[in-house]
């Protein structure tokens, strides 16, 4: 089975690293080298630009891909999206000099010309408005073109704000938002090799936000502490050995540790532990 992995760039190094923690680990893969076997025999990586990944899945070249909606979005195949995996979350949006009152609301650009890396996302937009506009297809620094001449507006890539602020280009209408996606083919998503590998990496993303807590307490103050402890299923409780105290294990939120730690210490419990969770395979 082979999946598909930007070689380059920002979405590199996340794809990777998602791969590693799921176990997934790539062997003998060299710097340059564009394929990469992992411990699993039946699973090669092969690594292509992100814009070139929805290609390499839908004609068969890779199995599966990690790459941005917004890339197959702009390819126009038709694949299956698995599973959002949470990072390079960024938005497309239409924007215009914020000095040009001509240029508000995306009617404005009726007749006007319109620069972007994405002219099939952007064509289907004013379609889908109405809007008649002459498109101009860049390869980057998008953000210049409306103040050379060459367009009214943009449609380009969005996260922090800045380089928008920084070209003094203000919003004028959301046209997607993205972010990196596990994708396949019709054909492939069902795959038993594509479904491992799809749990392993939701199994990372699970336990993201999830903290195990071991804790002593004692048997008396079980009740008390089964109340304070949130979510999934009731805690684990063991006998510790020559004492009358219990062990007590559990899942909880990331966000209630705080809460968790200290309501467990006002019931009696004590020798709190907190560790992270690899993955958690529901
Ligand atoms: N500023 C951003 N914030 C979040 N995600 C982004 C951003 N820019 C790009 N992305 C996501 O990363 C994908 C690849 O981005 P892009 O094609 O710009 O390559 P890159 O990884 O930025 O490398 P380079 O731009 O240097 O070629 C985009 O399709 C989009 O999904
Ligand atoms: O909202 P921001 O956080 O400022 O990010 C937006 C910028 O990020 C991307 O550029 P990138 O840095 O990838 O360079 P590129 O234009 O060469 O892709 C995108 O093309 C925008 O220019
Ligand atoms: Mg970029």
């Amino acid at each position: 089975m082979r999946i598909a992995v930007p070689n380059k760039g920002r979405l590199h190094d996340p794809s990777v690293e998602l791969l590693e923690r799921a176990g997934l680990h790539l062997v003998d893969g060299a710097d340059r080298q564009l394929y990469a076997q992992t411990v699993d025999p039946d699973v090669t990586v092969l690594y292509a630009r992100a814009a070139d990944i929805p290609e390499y899945v839908a004609d068969g070249a890779a199995d599966i891909g990690i790459t941005g909606l917004d890339q197959v979005r702009e390819a126009e195949v038709d694949l299956v999206d698995l599973r959002d995996l949470d990072f390079g979350r960024c938005r497309l949006v239409l924007a215009a000099p914020e000095d040009d009152d001509s240029v508000t609301a995306v009617a404005d650009f009726e007749g006007g010309r319109v620069a972007t890396e994405f002219p099939n996302i952007t064509r289907r937009f004013f379609e889908e408005q109405g809007v008649d506009v002459d498109i101009t297809e860049v390869s980057g620094a998008t953000e210049l073109t409306p103040h050379v001449d060459i367009a009214d507006g943009i449609v380009d890539i969005t996260s922090t704000g800045t380089t928008l602020r920084m070209n003094r280009l203000e919003i004028v209408a959301e046209v997607l938002q993205s972010s990196v996606r596990l994708f396949a083919r019709e054909d492939t998503a069902d795959a038993e090799k594509v479904q491992q590998v799809d749990m392993a990496l939701g199994s990372v993303l699970s336990a993201e936000d999830k903290r195990y807590l071991m804790m002593n307490a004692p048997e008396d103050a079980l009740d008390d502490v089964k109340e304070v402890l949130p979510g999934m299923g009731g805690p684990t409780v063991m006998d510790i050995a020559g004492s009358d105290d219990v062990a007590v294990h559990a899942v909880v939120e990331e966000s209630a540790v705080f809460e968790t730690i200290n309501d467990l210490k006002s019931v009696g419990a004590s020798d709190v532990l907190v560790t992270e969770i690899e993955r958690l395979v529901e």
